[in-house]
Order: C-alpha cells, then structure tokens, then sequence
C-alpha cells in the first residue's frame, strides 16, 4: 500500500474556505501594496481565468486598482503514453495589448501555480509584468514573483468555487 493511501481523508486535499481565499488575499494585496515601478503604483490587474479572477477582484479592490483585464490560459497533458505526458498551455484570449505592452506596471495574478505552465507562457508574452499568485507549489516557485502559501506538490487544492457543502461520515464509522 503506498502512503497515499493509508492517508486519512482530510488529508488527501488543502481545501480553502471563502473566509481562507479572501484572507490570503488581502495578505497578497498588502505584501504587493507599494512595490509597482511607478512611485509604488500598479498599472493594471490582470487576472488568470477562472480561477485567479476572485483573487485578482480582492486584490484590486485593496489596492484601489480600476483597470481590469484577463487573459485565458488553457493548460492540458500532451503527448503518446502516460511515460512523455507533458504539460502544455495555450492562450484562448489575450488582454489589451495597448494595455499591457511588455507588462510593465501590470500586475498578472491567478489563485496557483502548479507546474509551472501557465505561468511560463504568461512570462514569455509578457516579461517585465509582475507575476502573483495566492498559492505556490515548489515545481512552479521559480515562475512566480509573489505568493503567500507553500504547498507541497503532492497536495490537491481545493478551493471554494469547486466545492459545496455536504454531510461526510465519522472516521469511526458505525460498522
Ligand atoms: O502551474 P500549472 O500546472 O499550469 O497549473 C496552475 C493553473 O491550473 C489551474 O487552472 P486551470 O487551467 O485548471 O483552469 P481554471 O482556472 O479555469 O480552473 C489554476 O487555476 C492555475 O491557473
Ligand atoms: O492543486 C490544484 N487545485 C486546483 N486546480 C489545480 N490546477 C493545478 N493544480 C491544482
Ligand atoms: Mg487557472
């Protein structure tokens, strides 16, 4: 049996709370507070969809930050046998490239970094943006500028968009 499976349920995932993202956050809004080129200043936020969009929204309000965009990011397996799977990315929609130009001043935001894939190809359009996310796995540490939490790379994150609320059994079940 491998350790994976002699974990306990609520250890297979990290699951984050409403309450969890908006605190993390606003940690991030307050470590980015002040860091922008231009007298401390963001440009712009640019959020990752889906799911860098409910960060970004947060952070953007903190940072009193009015200009707004996404880019669309889709990342899968590609490649013959489970052996050369590889991650890809692709971009489905692009921001405003009079908006972002090579990315200076603008703030690139999504809730985690995995692989690393998302944020590669983000890098390569646009070098000198500031890449942020919430969460951080160490495969893809190296591609992101800011984040508040580490979380191993064997950890699954579920967030709340994902997730609703239901009865679960005790660990000690009946029988
Ligand atoms: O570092 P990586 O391995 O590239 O993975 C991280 C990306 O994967 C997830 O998005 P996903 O592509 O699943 O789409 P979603 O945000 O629309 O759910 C997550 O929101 C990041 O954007
Ligand atoms: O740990 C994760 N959780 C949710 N979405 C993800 N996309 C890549 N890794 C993850
Ligand atoms: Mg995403």
């Amino acid at each position: 049996m491998s350790s994976k499976d002699t974990r306990l349920p609520h250890e297979k995932g990290f699951h984050i709370s409403w309450d969890q993202i908006h605190r993390d956050s606003r940690a991030l809004a307050w470590r980015l507070d002040g860091k922008g080129p231009d007298d401390g200043a963001w440009r712009a936020i640019v959020a990752i969809t889906r799911g860098g969009m409910a960060p970004a929204m947060i952070v953007a309000r903190e940072l009193d930050v009015r200009t707004v965009d996404t880019i669309s990011v889709k990342s899968y397996h590609s490649g013959g046998g489970a052996a050369d799977q590889r991650r890809e990315a692709e971009v489905l929609k692009s921001p405003d490239a009079d908006l972002m130009g090579d990315g200076t001043g603008v703030l690139i935001i999504d809730d985690l970094v995995d692989s690393g894939k998302t944020l590669e190809l983000v890098r390569e359009l646009y070098p000198n943006a500031h890449l942020a996310t919430v969460y951080a796995k160490p495969q893809g540490e190296p591609q992101v500028d800011t984040f508040i939490t580490g979380v191993s790379q064997d950890t699954w994150i579920f967030f709340p968009w994902d997730m609703a609320l239901q009865y679960v059994e005790p660990y000690r079940g009946k029988d």
